[in-house]
């Protein structure tokens, strides 16, 4: 499978660009001629930085406005076009994209296009170059690839073939399925985008929205089965227009490309196993059984105003690790372990980041199987030495440097708990904790697709639809993603004064900010908590006041909310509670839910609230922030 990507999909300028590209394992670089004309470089001098970096040059792009043009326009085109094929001589391309005519001269009349085309098709030739046709969801004529099909069928020349692109395909509902009559070998190469859901003007929509297959909302999977149906075998091309991408990290973006490309081709293939993808194979995405434990990085210093908030939250102390200055805090189906080493991964995360959630460990079916994927999806791994005796536990990085480690049930891995810790208490019921219901990591906003596409991509997993958060002082984006039982909220922070934008400051970075434990009660877990010291965030009256009317709840089930601090949301499915801890000084918190029938949501309608009573908190008597 060979991977191009367009320059306008990242950021920096050329140079940047193409270390980018490289470094991220692609094999070709589509050149937007704007980057070309801007840089500062001749033609043979690009062709031989691309070339240095191991790329090719795949497409040069795009030619406009060429066909069904009147006189003298139509004479113009053609020597525009014999310039730019001069110029393709010298980077050392053979394929420009032409796509459909936006001029307001432009003619139309199917027969005309096409006779366009077969004398474009002679120029080229003498040139030793290829025209493909795009058209754009735009364009003035032809705006549907099976249009721009029929032109490149009349104009019958070896020279002239069709250039398809799945957001102009997919952003017009036009159905991929009609690419199965094309033959595989009349198209010349493909443009892969995808895009979220948003109702706009096609071109703008285009120009600022797209972003990475598997970012968006489009059925990018269900193009590519059609064009590979046809037996096409040339370059897949990310062409991604995107303000944020335009400004963000270009080896980041870069990297995401690449990894988007790698996950949509394996779907294909095992979406339809008789087409032949050339991708390695690797192990099918499979679902999170559970979060199997937390383990947070702190100092002998620091642990204990973490301990004694588990203390209160209703943990005990369970054992501790045989080798490693390391406790276990169990309840329920939640593990937590406390790490004060002073020496490798877990040190750098604390002196990184402060105490923090270092590790997230996942029970899965097969924990080499998923490992082996994570791996195949550019997933970077994380390898440590287990001491003679000790299990060795398959692990990558995910969000924020942290680890995802991975067990299962099998022989070896299923041992941890006997193996790697002594057990020195019994379970306690503790203040009636079943499990970790989700975990929330917040990040940069312009983070949030990347971390968005590597659990989806990893994972057998579902993104819920984006949802936007108040924050007093801006607003903060909400992901969730869920793969069985794993569920994770994605928080981005584009003002930094909000909650999530300080905790990502005040901890350089960290992504874990709050934990969700579960229970199946939660009034008796705030009796219990209250009784042991828990510091729950108080929620105002005028909350509860709008939570009986908005939902028309029973007065007396108020009451005892509002006596618990206990937050409200329901859905279709089922109904939901909530209570909150108060913040660390850092931002970071605990949640407790209760899930009843099939709620499932996290309660981002209280989102707000929470916010602002965890703002109040951290604020004596509501005095303004300077
Ligand atoms: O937005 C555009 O003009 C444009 C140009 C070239 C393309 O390949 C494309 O998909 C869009
Ligand atoms: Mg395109």
């Amino acid at each position: 499978m060979k991977t191009s990507i367009a320059t306008v999909s990242i950021s920096g300028i050329f140079a940047e660009k193409l270390a980018a590209i490289a470094s991220a394992g692609f094999d070709g670089i589509e050149i937007f001629e704007q980057d070309f004309t801007a840089s500062d470089f001749t033609p043979v001098e690009v062709g031989r930085m691309v070339r240095d970096h191991g790329l090719e040059i795949t497409l040069f792009q795009p030619f406009r406005d060429f066909e069904g043009l009147p006189e003298p326009h139509r004479t113009r085109a053609f020597a525009r076009a014999a310039r730019k094929f001069d110029l393709m001589n010298q980077l050392g391309t053979d394929l420009v994209l032409v796509c459909s005519s936006a001029h307001p001269a432009a003619m139309g009349g199917i027969d005309r296009m096409a006779a366009d085309f077969a004398e474009l098709g002679d120029l080229a030739k003498s040139h030793g170059i290829r025209v493909g046709f795009e058209a754009l969801a735009w364009g003035r004529h032809v705006n549907d690839h099976r249009d721009a099909w029929e032109v490149v069928r009349r104009a019958d020349h070896p020279n002239v073939g069709l250039i398809l692109d799945s957001f102009h395909t997919l952003g017009r509902k036009i159905d991929p399925d009609t690419i199965r009559r094309i033959p595989g070998d009349r198209i010349f190469f493909v443009q892969l985008a995808d895009a979220p859901a948003i109702d706009m003007d096609l071109l703008y929509w285009s120009r600022h929205f797209r972003n990475m297959p598997g970012e968006g909302d489009l059925d990018v999977t269900s193009f590519m089965r059609a064009v590979m149906a046809t037996g096409y075998s040339g370059p897949l091309s990310l062409e991604i227009f995107n303000d944020q991408f335009r400004a963000g990290l270009p080896r980041l973006v870069a990297c995401d490309g690449h990894r988007s490309l790698i996950a949509v081709m394996d779907q294909v293939r095992r979406a339809e196993p008789t087409l032949s993808v050339d991708l390695p194979t690797f192990p099918a995405a499979a679902a999170v059984q559970r979060v199997e434990f937390i383990e947070f990085a702190t100092s002998p210093e620091e642990a204990p105003a973490l301990e004694s908030l588990l203390a209160a939250t209703g943990f005990a102390r369970a054992g501790a690790h045989v080798s490693k200055p390391v406790t276990l805090w169990r309840q329920g189906g939640a593990n937590v372990l406390v790490n004060t080493e002073g020496k490798g991964f877990t040190h750098s995360s604390f002196v990184a980041h402060g105490t923090t959630v270092s590790e997230v460990a996942l029970m899965v079916a097969d924990a080499q199987a998923t490992h082996a994927r994570a791996l195949a999806l550019l997933a970077q791994d994380h390898t440590q030495a287990a001491l003679p005796g000790e299990l060795k536990i398959p692990a990558f990085r995910g969000v924020g440097g942290s680890i995802l480690r991975l067990l299962d049930a099998t022989e070896t891995l299923s041992r941890i708990w006997s193996v790697d810790f002594c057990s020195d208490a019994a379970p306690t019921e503790g203040a009636g904790l079943t499990g970790i219901d989700h975990i929330g990591q917040t990040m940069a906003y312009d983070e949030m697709l990347s971390w968005a596409l590597f659990y989806t991509a990893i994972f057998d997993a579902k993104k819920a639809p984006m949802v936007d958060v108040a924050d007093p002082d801006g607003l903060v984006r909400s992901q969730a993603v869920q793969s069985g039982g794993l569920r994770i909220t994605l928080n981005g922070a584009e003002a930094r004064r909000t909650l999530a934008g300080r905790f990502v400051e005040e901890t350089f970075g960290a992504s874990v900010q709050h934990i969700a434990f579960a229970t199946a009660d939660i009034f008796l877990t705030a009796a219990k908590l209250a009784e042991g010291g828990f510091p729950v965030l108080r929620i105002g009256a005028n909350y509860y006041d709008d939570v009986e009317a908005r939902f028309g709840l029973d007065p007396a089930l108020v009451a005892r909310m509002r006596a618990s601090n206990v937050l409200y949301d329901e859905d279709a499915g089922g109904q939901f509670f909530q209570l909150y801890s108060e913040p660390r000084p850092d931002g970071f918190f605990f949640e407790i839910v209760q899930r009843q029938g099939n709620y499932l949501g996290y309660g981002a309608a209280n989102a707000a609230f929470r916010i602002a009573a965890q703002k109040r908190s951290t604020r004596p008597s509501g005095m303004p922030r300077l």
